[in-house]
């Protein structure tokens, strides 16, 4: 892979946080994402970025030890990046991870039963990979934790013993986190798992269950 390959990976998520933002999924400085390059290496947003108007010297790279490359601006990496490193060593086919903070995200957070977020069995669930008739599926919750290591800690012990049904997880009132073989993927991921919190949301206020 070349240099201006690396660029490009840059600027798909560029592309992505900016639309994004625009939903109100990454205002101010919320949420991060991260492209896995086939070193194993991956960039990720820096910490603290407006997501609106993100640019390449915005990320920071850190190898597959966990070393983190000097950014020319002395720039940090995201401060959720244990998340991604946990994603990433989970699930090998994983090339992108994409965080996100929306309003629905953090409403459906409470229509958790235990530590389980019973899905819709909409057919929306196909593009996450459900491909079965009135689906019984659930996207794993989180505890919301002060310190991201702590939320890492409990993906890695769940899904080395219960893998997710879907490529998405959310913690509780903070957001929802999805992973995909490609950034294009991931993307269409948020967009899916938004739709179905979205008609999770809708059906609630009408009084559907
Ligand atoms: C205002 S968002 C609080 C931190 C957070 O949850 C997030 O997603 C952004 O953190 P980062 O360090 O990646 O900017
Ligand atoms: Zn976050």
């Amino acid at each position: 892979m070349n240099s201006s390959t690396l660029t490009d990976a840059r600027l798909e998520l560029i592309a992505a946080a900016r639309h994004f933002y625009q939903q109100g999924w990454m205002v101010g400085t919320a949420g991060n994402l991260s492209v896995r390059l086939p070193d194993g290496s991956f960039w990720i947003t820096a910490s603290g970025k407006s997501k609106g108007e993100l640019a390449p010297s915005d990320f920071v790279r850190i190898y597959p030890d966990g070393r983190v490359e000097k950014a020319a601006d002395n720039s940090k990496p995201s401060a959720e990046t244990a998340i991604h490193q946990a994603i990433y060593n989970l699930f090998p086919e994983a090339a992108s991870c994409y965080h996100i903070h929306s309003v629905e995200a953090n409403l459906v957070s409470h229509f958790a039963q235990a530590d389980v977020l019973p899905l819709p069995p909409l057919e929306m669930l196909k593009g996450l990979g459900v491909w079965e008739e009135n689906p019984n599926c659930v996207m794993p919750v989180f505890a919301n934790h002060l310190q991201v290591k702590r939320i890492a800690d409990e993906i890695k012990e769940r899904f080395s013993v219960t893998p997710p049904q879907v490529p998405a997880l959310l913690i509780r009132n903070h957001g929802v986190t999805v992973w995909a073989p490609s950034p294009t993927e991931a993307r269409n991921y948020i967009e899916l798992v938004e739709y179905i919190f979205r008609y999770m949301v809708a059906a609630h206020r009408v009084g559907m269950r």
